[in-house]
């Protein structure tokens, strides 16, 4: 059975951690700043999405996840630390009950009141998406934290379809959206090898985490947090800290694209 990770950092209310017995790159991890080494060979990461691939957003019980259609090369992601391009297949979040916590990754021990998550898959290499997460070069996952700030323009068209995806395996259709505009301008971030931080728990993801937050206000987080786990019919339970524990670093250097 999977020891308890302790990890350095404390967060608030904290389910025991799965851990992957034998489970050596999971995810997610505290970023210690100072022991993340510059790689002056990584390259800038470069992102071309077509917003007409988006298709829907459905609450799939963990978190509203936004899906695209990956059937070509429309919507990728090149370069930074990867070795081929990478097709965008969804994104989603990740966010606390409350302010102080909700990120899965953290740096120096900081919690973000949310993450987002950009999910890749290697279609270069790979023949489909189910093939690519058991590959250890098969996903690219690029996480940005939120913090609370000015509203963010972007994200309400977003915020705006949440009341129709309430309960758990709810959809609706959501046919042009740019996830560029949820990318922070300064291009600095963070790469290591890691994992699915929700089962499978795969140790296939490169975790590219974008150095500077983007913000968004105090309405679109509750907006999030009124979201729910169960399904329509049920006992209501919000959807809220749907993040996984720290996981131990072990074996693994965190590299940045920035000195
Ligand atoms: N939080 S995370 O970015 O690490 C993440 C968890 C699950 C996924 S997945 O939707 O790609 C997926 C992958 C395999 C099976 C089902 C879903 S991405
Ligand atoms: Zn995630």
């Amino acid at each position: 059975m999977g020891m308890a990770a302790l990890g350095p950092c404390s967060r608030g209310p904290q389910q025991s951690p799965l851990t992957i017995p034998g489970g050596t790159r999971q995810s997610p991890i505290n970023i210690q700043w100072r022991d993340s080494v510059y790689d002056p060979f990584l390259k800038p990461l470069k992102i071309s999405y077509d917003p007409a691939t988006c298709l829907h957003i459905w609450n799939n019980g963990y978190s509203f996840l936004v899906e695209f259609d990956d059937s070509t090369d429309r919507s990728i992601i090149d370069g930074g630390p990867l070795e081929n391009q990478y097709r965008l297949k969804q994104f989603h979040f990740h966010w606390g009950a409350i302010n102080d916590w909700g990120s899965e990754h953290t740096v120096d021990c900081k919690f973000y009141p949310a993450e987002l998550h950009l999910v890749h898959w290697n279609a270069v290499v790979y023949p489909t998406f189910e093939e690519a997460v058991m590959e250890g070069d098969g996903l690219a996952v690029i996480g940005v934290f939120l913090k609370l700030g000015a509203r963010h323009e972007g994200l309400q068209t977003l915020v705006d379809a949440l009341p129709a995806v309430k309960h758990k395996d709810t959809v609706i259709e959501f046919d042009v959206f740019d996830p560029s505009c949820l990318m922070p301008s300064c291009p600095d971030y963070w790469t290591y090898a890691g994992s699915l931080t929700t089962p499978p728990l795969t140790e296939s993801v490169t975790w590219i985490i974008k150095k500077q937050p983007i913000e968004v206000d105090e309405d679109q987080l509750e907006a999030f947090r009124m979201l729910l786990f169960t399904s329509d019919g049920e006992e209501e339970k919000r959807m809220v800290d749907n993040f996984r524990p720290l996981q131990p670093l072990m074996n693994r250097t965190v590299r940045s694209s920035f000195q």
